[in-house]
């Protein structure tokens, strides 16, 4: 058996279609576009590639982008002043603060300090609790993204078997919130986990965020599961930095049914999912209809 390869980046391409064609009339009732504030503090290479990658988006799909890159040296104080005055800016619609920070800052205040009308990023105590109960809000771009490629690779989630690996506030705990508001009979797996090969196997629905190469080897899917592989580590392979998931992906192509790659599966619809929020968050703010995107 070869798994189906789940092409993440054509329903990005899609998703930003949809997204781009409802802008205009966000434009006509309010007169100005949708707004995205993204702040980095320090020079984390990846982090740069990931925030530019998002100003280039917002702009190509007719938003206005405001990106704030802030010294290594900012204080905490520093970035809260500069929360409070994105939050008061009402042509800022979202407001991402990229992770991680630098180590002498504390994430969670200042993702605290984020109006949660404001927070695209999903990760606002506000937003979680919403998630839990039900309520609608705004929902963390990598596990929303997860659950637009499952549901339309599956369809109806509902009754299926699903594990979680990992169990950060930005992929593993909202990913399986979503699983369960599917349906789903959920399990979250982690570093403590015994025999997590044993939990692995009794799964429909695989989704890999432990952030660890290439950790889930083919033998330990069910035949037939659909894996979502939301780990990107780069390793040294054959004398070449490449950039691989949490999931042995030679391996569990021979016995998954299907599989997101990496590069190229999750990534892309990560990015545009925080498009996605950043329409919905200035919909909401405007009092406008939202419009139907997946
Ligand atoms: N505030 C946040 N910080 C971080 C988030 C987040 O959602 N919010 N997620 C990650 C980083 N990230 C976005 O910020 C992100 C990671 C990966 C990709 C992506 O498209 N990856 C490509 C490969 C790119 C490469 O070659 O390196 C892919 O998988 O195809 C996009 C966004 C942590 N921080």
């Amino acid at each position: 058996m070869t798994a189906q390869t789940i092409d993440g980046k054509a329903h990005a391409d899609g998703l930003g279609a949809r997204i781009s064609g409802a802008i205009p009339s966000f434009r006509e009732q309010t007169g100005r576009p949708p707004g995205l504030a993204v702040v980095l503090v320090g020079t984390d290479p990846a982090s740069e590639v990931y925030v530019s990658s998002k100003g280039r988006m917002a702009r190509k799909l007719g938003m206005a982008s405001f990106e704030h890159i802030l010294p290594e040296a900012t204080t905490q104080q520093q970035l809260l002043d500069l929360i409070a005055q994105l939050n008061a800016d009402d042509s800022v619609d979202g407001i991402l603060v990229q992770l991680p920070l630098p180590a002498h800052l504390d994430s969670l205040p200042v993702i605290e300090a984020i109006d949660p009308a404001k927070d695209v990023d999903g990760l606002h105590p506000s937003s979680a609790g919403r998630l839990v109960s039900g309520l609608p809000g705004l929902v963390s771009c990598t596990p929303l993204g997860c659950l637009m490629l499952l549901r339309s690779q599956l369809g109806n989630l509902s009754g299926l078997d699903a594990v979680v690996v990992g169990r950060s506030i930005l992929v593993g705990k909202p990913m399986a919130q979503l699983l369960l508001a599917e349906n789903c009979t959920v399990s979250m797996a982690h570093s403590r986990t015994r025999d997590l090969p044993g939990k692995i196997r009794q799964a429909d629905i695989v989704v890999a965020a432990a952030g660890q190469a290439e950790m889930i080897k083919g033998d330990w899917i069910k035949p037939g599961a659909t894996v979502i592989d939301v780990g990107t580590s780069r390793i040294v392979r054959d004398g070449r930095k490449t950039l691989v998931g949490d999931v042995e992906f030679a391996s569990a192509c021979g016995v998954a049914g299907a599989i997101t790659p990496v590069p190229g599966g999750v990534g892309p619809m990560t990015i545009m999912c925080l498009m996605h929020n950043t329409l919905l968050a200035a919909c909401r703010r405007k009092a406008l209809a939202e419009p139907r995107l997946w």
